[in-house]
C-alpha cells in the first residue's frame, strides 16, 4: 500500500520510456493472473500463494483488481481502490454493481502503462514474482476489454502465467465440472498463456475424482450416468471434444485455507516459466514487433476514408416539416424529397405507384375509423337501451 501511494505522488516522475516495448519481454517479475468463478477462493489463494512465494524466495509484489472488495486478507503493492472509488463510480455514471465493477476497472487500465511501470520497477528491485488477484465475478476480467489489455499488455512485457482457482467441492456434479472446465479452457485459448488449475478446498474434498475424470473418459461418463440431467447428453458430447484441451493442463489440488498442496504448486508455476519461455515468448514477440509496426505506420491521410465527424449527445433536431405532407409518412419530414425532376419517367412511375398506396391506405383509414366509429355508436345505443328496459 505504501509503496502505491508513493507512486500515486511520484506519478508526474514515472519514466514510460522505460517500457518501451522495443526493449523485448524481460525476465522478471513473472505475472501471475488468479482468476476464478466468484467464491472459488481466488483471494485466499493469493494470500496463501503470496506466503509459499515469500517462503521459497521470490519476494512476491502483490496487486489487487478487484474494485468491491471489502478488505483483502494481504498486503498489496498496488490496490485498484486506491485509484478508483467503485461505490463513487456507481453513483456518478448511476451503475448497478457489475456496470461499476467493469467501469472501475477501465479506470484503472487508461493508467496501464503506469501500473506496467510499477511491475516493471519491482523487477529490478528484486521482485521475481507478481501475483494479480482479479475481481469476484470472472466474466468482468475475461470478457472484458480492460481484462483483455492488462493480460496482453503483461503478457507482451513480463512471463505470464494464468491460474485458475476450481472449487473441488463444487465440481463435485459432473455437469458443474463440465461448466467449470468450458470456461478454463475459453480462457486458455483466448489468452494463450501457461494455464494451470488450481484445485482448490481440498481440505474438504478430495480433488482425485477430478483428475480421473479428466484422464480417465469412461469414467466421467459413468459419473454422468449417475446424474439424471436433461444435460447429460450434451455434457458426454462436449467431454469427448475437451479430451485434448486436458492434454494441455497442469492441475494442482491445494487449501488456501490451509496451505497443502502449495510447495508442489510452486513446482507447477516454476515449470510454466519455462514453458512461457520455450513456447508462449516467441508468440509475444511476434505480437510486440506487429504492434511497433503499427505504430510506426502514419496515420491514415485519406480524407475520403477519414469520414465526418458527427455531434455527440441527444442534439436532436424536429426535421422542417413537409409542407406536401397529409400526416401519415414513415419517413422524416426533412428526408422526404421535394423537387421531383418531371421529366423523369421512372420517378414518375414511382411516384404513381406511390400515389396508388397512399390512396390504398387513406381508403383504408379511412374504412377502419368508420367501423370504429360504428362498433362505438352500437355500444352507446345497447347501453341506452338496456337503460330503459
Ligand atoms: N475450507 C476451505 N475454504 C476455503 C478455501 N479457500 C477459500 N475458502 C473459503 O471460501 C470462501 C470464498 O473465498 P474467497 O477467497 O473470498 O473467494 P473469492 O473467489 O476471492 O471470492 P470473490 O472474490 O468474492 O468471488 C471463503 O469463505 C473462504 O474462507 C479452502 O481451501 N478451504
Amino acid at each position: 500500500m505504501a509503496e502505491s501511494a508513493k507512486a500515486s505522488t511520484s506519478a508526474v516522475d514515472i519514466n514510460l520510456e522505460g517500457l518501451s516495448i522495443t526493449e523485448g519481454i524481460r525476465d522478471a517479475p513473472v505475472c501471475i493472473i488468479v482468476l476464478g468463478m466468484a467464491g472459488s477462493g481466488k483471494t485466499t489463494f493469493t494470500r496463501s500463494l503470496i506466503e509459499h512465494s515469500s517462503q521459497g524466495g521470490f519476494n512476491p509484489y502483490v496487486v489487487n483488481l478487484d474494485p468491491a472488495c471489502r478488505e483483502v486478507p494481504y498486503a498489496a503493492h498496488i490496490d485498484i481502490r486506491d485509484t478508483v472509488n467503485y461505490k463513487e463510480v456507481m453513483k456518478q455514471y448511476q451503475l448497478g454493481p457489475n456496470g461499476g465493477i467493469v467501469t472501475a476497472l477501465n479506470m484503472f487500465t487508461t493508467k496501464m502503462a503506469k501500473f506496467a511501470e510499477l511491475v516493471r520497477r519491482a523487477g529490478e528491485r528484486g521482485h521475481k514474482w507478481c501475483i494479480i488477484d482479479t475481481p469476484g465475478q470472472i466474466e468482468v476480467f475475461t470478457w472484458s476489454a480492460s481484462g483483455n489489455i492488462i493480460t496482453e499488455g503483461l503478457a507482451t512485457m513480463f512471463p505470464t502465467i494464468i491460474v485458475y482457482v476450481m472449487d473441488v467441492v463444487r465440481s463435485a456434479c459432473p455437469t458443474t465440472f463440465m461448466s467449470n472446465m468450458l470456461y478454463a479452457c475459453s480462457i486458455l485459448y483466448k489468452t494463450r498463456l501457461p494455464f494451470l488449475v488450481a484445485l482448490n478446498k481440498i481440505d474438504l474434498k478430495d480433488c482425485s475424482f477430478v483428475q480421473e475424470w479428466m484422464t480417465d473418459f469412461e469414467a466421467y461418463q459413468d459419473a454422468l450416468e449417475q446424474e439424471q440431467s436433461f444435460v447429460n447428453n450434451l455434457t458426454r458430447t462436449m467431454s469427448l471434444t475437451l479430451d485434448t484441451f486436458y492434454e494441455n493442463l497442469t492441475t494442482c489440488g491445494v487449501s488456501a485455507k490451509t496451505g497443502v498442496g502449495f510447495a508442489q504448486l510452486i513446482k507447477h508455476l516454476l515449470n510454466l516459466v519455462v514453458e512461457y519461455d520455450k513456447d508462449y515468448r516467441p508468440v509475444y514477440e511476434k505480437m510486440r514487433t506487429e504492434r511497433l509496426a503499427e505504430q510506426q505506420q502514419p496515420p491514415a491521410s485519406n480524407t475520403d476514408e477519414a469520414g465526418s465527424v458527427i455531434q455527440l449527445g441527444l442534439d436532436l433536431k424536429d426535421p422542417t416539416p413537409n409542407q406536401n405532407d397529409n400526416s401519415v409518412f414513415l419517413m422524416a419530414p426533412g428526408l422526404v424529397p421535394q423537387n421531383v425532376e418531371q421529366n423523369d419517367t421512372e420517378d414518375m412511375e414511382d411516384d404513381g405507384k406511390t400515389d396508388l398506396e397512399e390512396q390504398n391506405f387513406q381508403t383504408f383509414v379511412h374504412n377502419r375509423m368508420s367501423s370504429q366509429q360504428n362498433k362505438r355508436d352500437k355500444l352507446i345505443q345497447e347501453q341506452q337501451q338496456s337503460k330503459t328496459t
